[in-house]
């Protein structure tokens, strides 16, 4: 990009009506392409630029250079796109093309672009394990479509066209960009033509809703505003960019004022790094409006089965089995997420969410975000070896950005299950452990344990919350000790037992185990477990009341008895 181009389409501009305040000092460099400084003191709200209509690209323009309705349902600015690719590449003139021809000049070349897909196949390795490379290879898949679909209906294809059509449908492995041509001779209808538009639509164009065209069907239609789009990107910014009837055109006004000096910015929006890099080719370091996407792929029919609950499923697929969850900053894990597996993980004998299956389920989505936690630690530590050092700039943003996230959402798991501790107060096994010395002495005698963390760490705490479950259950029967047994999972105790069916492969569970402290433990410590019921059901019985009621906190391994009711994660 040149001054002199800058300066050109400026000029060209002016000459058809333009209007621009003299203290907006448009420049251009290698790294920066065009942007905007003020050569004065701008006071806030002052209207900076205005372009008249004439100037602006718009679909109308595009519908009427083709004599075609844009044919692409799903994209409204599909035939934008190609006619830009037209005024931008057609080896022949005409007057709209010389018309629009200062404005061509200044729009990037495919070599300043750096969004991935134009990355080429090797870049791209960069982005292996990332939603990033995942949303890019497919969305050039659906591109190449639509260029195909609409060149067709625009009778432009020819036979390279429809060559490179095949080839990137037929070979799977087909890598889009090592089968790009970037030339001067590359055809307006080819696929990097319509590619390079596509950027450009997405990178530049302006919401078309801003020239209250009552016959807007879609409110993605975009159109090319020249001049403001000189401007780069700072969130923050306020701007406005308004209808100007009285100078039919369009007006950019900066909310802010701005300082001798100081760049002029345009506010693209709050977009996440992972949008800025596909759509613009760059992210911020720091991105306060980053965000990652969660795709829970679930078994077949289970989604539909989530009806029933209360839950709002944003982005889901039934065709796919799977749903999408926006992490953000600002709610790293929302709540339906966090219902959700609660709800994955309720126990059949459970009617409703229980602060036990959301416990459970936290620490399952917690594992799902440790992998990709530990992911993007691996990968922000990475050099990346791109050859554009803006490219590796903000792949290294995108990937700092990402373990940000997964960061905040593992804090936030944790966070959430010491919250739900705090608030239920559930009953601890080490309280009730420490209370029992009759029980400590036995495990002391047994096993060598006299502490709770012992059980812990010598891996003994399944088989101490087994006996003491049983050990209760006798107790209670008996009215032995005076020991305050609680009554809910006495309760679940008796419940269990009234409806189980021991099965062979459950005796199998618990056999080892079993054999590997009774008869010993009766004949050792006979006041203890030569008195009562110590059965393998029992203990068939104790390990479903565990599944039932216990939950364990995972730093601490420290045991909680829940009772079972319905809990509101929306509290
Ligand atoms: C609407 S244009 C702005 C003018 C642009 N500098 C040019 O040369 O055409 C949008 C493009 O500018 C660049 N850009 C805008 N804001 C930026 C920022 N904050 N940091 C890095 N690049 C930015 C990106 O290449 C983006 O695709």
């Amino acid at each position: 990009m040149t001054t002199g181009a800058v300066d050109s389409c400026v000029e060209w501009a002016r000459s058809h009506g333009s209007v621009i305040d003299d203290r907006v000092e448009f420049r251009a460099d290698p790294n920066q392409g065009t942007y905007a400084v003020a050569n004065a003191r701008i006071s806030e709200g002052s209207v900076l630029v205005t372009i008249p209509r004439k100037l602006l690209i718009t679909t109308t323009l595009a519908e009427k250079h083709f004599r075609l309705k844009n044919p692409v349902e799903s994209n409204p600015n599909a035939l934008l796109q190609l006619f830009l690719s037209k005024l931008k590449f057609s080896s022949k003139s005409c007057d709209e093309i010389s018309f629009f021809q200062p404005f061509m000049d200044v729009l990037p070349l495919i070599r300043d672009i750096h969004s991935p897909y134009f990355w080429s196949s090797e870049e791209l390795t960069a982005l292996k394990g990332t939603d990033l490379l995942i949303k890019t290879e497919r969305n050039l898949k659906k591109v190449i479509e639509e260029w195909f679909g609409l060149i067709t209906k625009a009778k432009a294809a020819d036979d390279e066209d429809t060559a490179f059509y095949l080839q990137s449908s037929s070979n799977p492995h087909f890598q889009v960009s090592d089968h790009m041509t970037y030339s001067k001779s590359s055809s307006w209808h080819s696929f990097s033509s319509y590619l390079w538009s596509a950027y450009i639509v997405s990178s530049r164009a302006f919401p078309e809703l801003i020239l209250e065209n009552e016959n807007l069907k879609n409110i993605n239609q975009a159109f090319l505003y020249p001049i403001v789009d000189f401007l780069n990107h700072h969130s923050g910014q306020k701007v406005q960019w308004q209808l100007n009837k009285d100078r039919n055109g369009v007006s950019f006004s900066s909310g802010n004022q701005i300082e001798k000096g100081q760049e002029i910015f345009n506010n693209y929006g709050d977009k996440s790094n992972e949008e800025l890099l596909l759509n613009y080719g760059f992210a911020i370091q720091n991105n306060m409006n980053d965000s990652s996407t969660l795709t829970l792929r679930l078994p077949p029919g289970q989604l539909e089965s989530l009806k029933s609950y209360d839950l709002t499923l944003r982005d889901q697929n039934l065709a796919e089995n799977s749903v999408n969850f926006l992490l953000t900053l600002g709610s790293p894990l929302p709540m339906p997420l966090m219902k959700l597996f609660g709800i994955l993980s309720k126990l059949t004998s459970e009617k409703f969410i229980t602060a036990r299956s959301v416990l459970d389920g936290s620490e399952q989505l917690n594992a799902i975000i440790e992998q990709k936690l530990s992911f993007f630690k691996d990968a922000s530590k990475l050099k990346v070896s791109l050859k554009s050092p803006i490219r590796s700039k903000s792949t290294k943003a995108y990937m700092a950005g990402q373990k940000r996230i997964f960061q905040e959402a593992s804090d936030f798991i944790k966070k959430f299950q010491k919250k739900v501790l705090k608030e239920l107060k559930p009953l601890s096994f080490k309280s009730l452990f420490k209370s029992d010395k009759t029980f400590v002495n036995t495990l002391t005698l047994t096993f060598g344990v006299t502490k709770y963390d012992d059980l812990v760490t010598k891996n003994f705490l399944q088989q101490a919350l087994l006996l003491w479950i049983v050990r209760a259950h006798n107790l209670s029967s008996r009215r032995a000790e005076n020991l305050a047994l609680p009554q809910f999972i006495l309760d679940c105790f008796e419940d269990v037992k009234s409806c189980i069916v021991i099965e062979k492969d459950d005796v199998h569970e618990y056999l080892a185990f079993y054999k590997s402290i009774f008869p010993q433990l009766s004949m050792k410590i006979p006041e203890v477990y030569g008195k009562g019921d110590w059965s393998i059901k029992n203990f068939i019985i104790a390990g479903t009341v565990i599944d039932r009621l216990v939950w364990k906190l995972p730093a601490s391994q420290e045991a909680f008895f829940f009772e079972r009711r319905p809990y509101d994660l929306s509290s």
